[in-house]
């Protein structure tokens, strides 16, 4: 799916959170959402999810299942876990047998006659995953979605944001906690002053290796290039000083 041109802001002649935003997010990718407090993260995520629209530009290629669990799981309704989940899989044409499979993943089956209200917020903010997470979305964007979790459930929700992702779920995640960082493959978007800059993904660290930049002659730079890489180094950059 592609972002065109996209920009957006609240209110008719107020500041644009967002400004000419182009991106392209495909199947299979993790993305995560980076920028400091405020620069329109949150903002980007609901773009991208459909539940804004563009004030200007277009979102084209959006698939039809769309997963999002935002930073905060509204639990003041009168219905038992399970009977909003229920609710959610009618809605989505889900099998109501995800609902034990998920709660069992996240660690609250033991729940699932509580009503909403009455949750922690950890345990609240699992059941709003789990809404996300129904019917295994093409596209599924997460608000911070291990903030307040065990230790236990923010290693899992990596875990299976990676799974749906193996199987071609394009994820687009805020993740203060950098739990994300670490999955292979993650590209970052770097939000900051309307923009949106995509970047590679991080080269993982690597402890074996080291990197010495080391000024030689100019005259001897070609034979001693040679020599390294005949010894197995990588010659990483080569420039003249002026
Ligand atoms: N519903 C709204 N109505 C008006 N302005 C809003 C609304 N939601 C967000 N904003 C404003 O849009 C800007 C971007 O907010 P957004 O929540 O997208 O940022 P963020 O990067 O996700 O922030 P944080 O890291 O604090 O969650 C902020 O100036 C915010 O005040």
């Amino acid at each position: 799916m592609r972002l065109t041109n996209v920009s957006f802001r609240y209110a008719r002649g107020g500041d644009w959170v967002l400004d000419g935003v182009d991106l392209t997010l495909e199947p299979g990718t993790v993305a995560e959402v980076t920028g400091v407090n405020g620069t329109g993260k949150s903002t980007l995520l609901r773009l991208v999810a459909g539940l804004l629209r563009p004030v200007r530009g277009e979102v084209s290629g959006r698939p039809a299942r769309v997963g999002y669990a935002p930073e905060r799981f509204p639990a003041e309704q009168p219905f038992t876990v399970r009977g909003y989940l229920e609710h959610q899989c009618r809605a989505r044409r889900v099998p109501a047998a995800e609902i034990g499979e998920w709660a069992e993943r996240l660690d609250y089956a033991h729940l699932l006659e509580t009503r909403l209200p009455a949750l922690s917020k950890g345990s609240a903010h699992k059941v709003g995953l789990t809404q996300a997470l129904l019917g295994r979305p093409e596209l599924l964007l997460l608000d911070e979605p291990v903030a307040g979790l065990d230790p236990e459930a923010r290693d899992r929700v990596p875990a299976i944001a990676a799974e749906l992702a193996a199987a071609g779920t394009r994820v687009a995640v805020i993740d203060h906690q950098g739990e994300f960082r670490a999955l292979p493959g993650v590209v970052r978007w770097r939000v900051a002053g309307g923009k949106v800059a995509a970047l590679p993904p991080e080269e993982p660290a690597d402890p074996r290796h080291a990197v010495l930049e080391v000024k030689v002659s100019a005259d001897r730079a070609d034979a001693l290039a040679a020599t390294l890489a005949a010894d197995g180094h990588e010659i990483l950059t080569r420039r003249t000083l002026a």
